[in-house]
């Protein structure tokens, strides 16, 4: 099943942000999520296990499985061979323009200011991360852009907890949220999957307003 990146971003308000630090963590982490009706799932290549965990976890009934902190033009065909549907980056250079079209990875480019919005817009892409987003500016950030740049739907993601995703999501121009709110790490380290599955509960009953 082929999704595109709008499809992808309107199954889930929340999109968590995930790095797996153990393999053993991944399929039970995933579960807990799905479990908690969040299905798509950000893996980024921050840990040395992110292949493998995006490998692990694409094989979880329900999840949809993409590939964050793509930096790098080579790790996109690696993220897609190890089965992720989609990609994020935090930033988005002419090597990834390309990268992302060879490979044919949804990608969703991070840009922090209205000329990269712009920028990312000539290259072909209209859903875009703003990140980080607290830092940017935030809510007032992106009611500023609407003005000029209505066309361009985000997925803020920097500094967004469960308490102020309902504000982002309240945006015109957003369609979901991303953050590292919903896996927190002590809860996997200790392998607390019941409360990684009550704060994915917690984030799947936020709305778009
Ligand atoms: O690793 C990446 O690819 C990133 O772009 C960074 C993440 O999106 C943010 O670090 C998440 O932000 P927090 O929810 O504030 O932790």
């Amino acid at each position: 099943m082929t999704m595109t990146l709008l499809e992808i971003m309107r199954t889930s308000s929340v999109i968590p942000v995930i790095a797996i630090d153990d393999p053993e963590h991944a399929v039970p982490l995933a579960r807990a999520l799905v479990a908690g009706g969040i299905r798509v799932l950000e893996v980024t290549l921050r840990t040395k296990h992110g292949l493998e965990a995006i490998r692990a976890m694409s094989a979880v009934p329900g999840a949809i499985v993409g590939v964050g902190t793509l930096t790098r033009p080579e790790e996109f065909a690696q993220a897609r061979d190890a089965g992720a549907v989609f990609g994020v980056s935090p930033g988005l250079t002419s090597a990834l323009v390309a990268a992302a079209k060879s490979s044919g990875l949804p990608l969703l480019p991070g840009v922090m200011t209205p000329g990269e919005v712009m920028a990312a817009r000539e290259n072909g892409f209209q859903q875009l991360k703003l990140f980080p987003a607290v830092p940017a500016g935030g809510i007032g950030m992106l009611n500023a852009l609407y003005g000029p740049l209505p066309d361009i739907t985000f997925c803020p993601t920097g500094g967004i907890s469960q308490e102020t995703a309902s504000q982002f999501l309240a945006c015109k121009n957003v369609a979901c949220v991303g953050g590292s709110w919903l896996t927190p790490k002590d809860a996997i380290a200790a392998g607390n999957w019941d409360r990684i599955t009550e704060i994915a509960k917690a984030a799947s009953g936020l709305r778009l307003a």
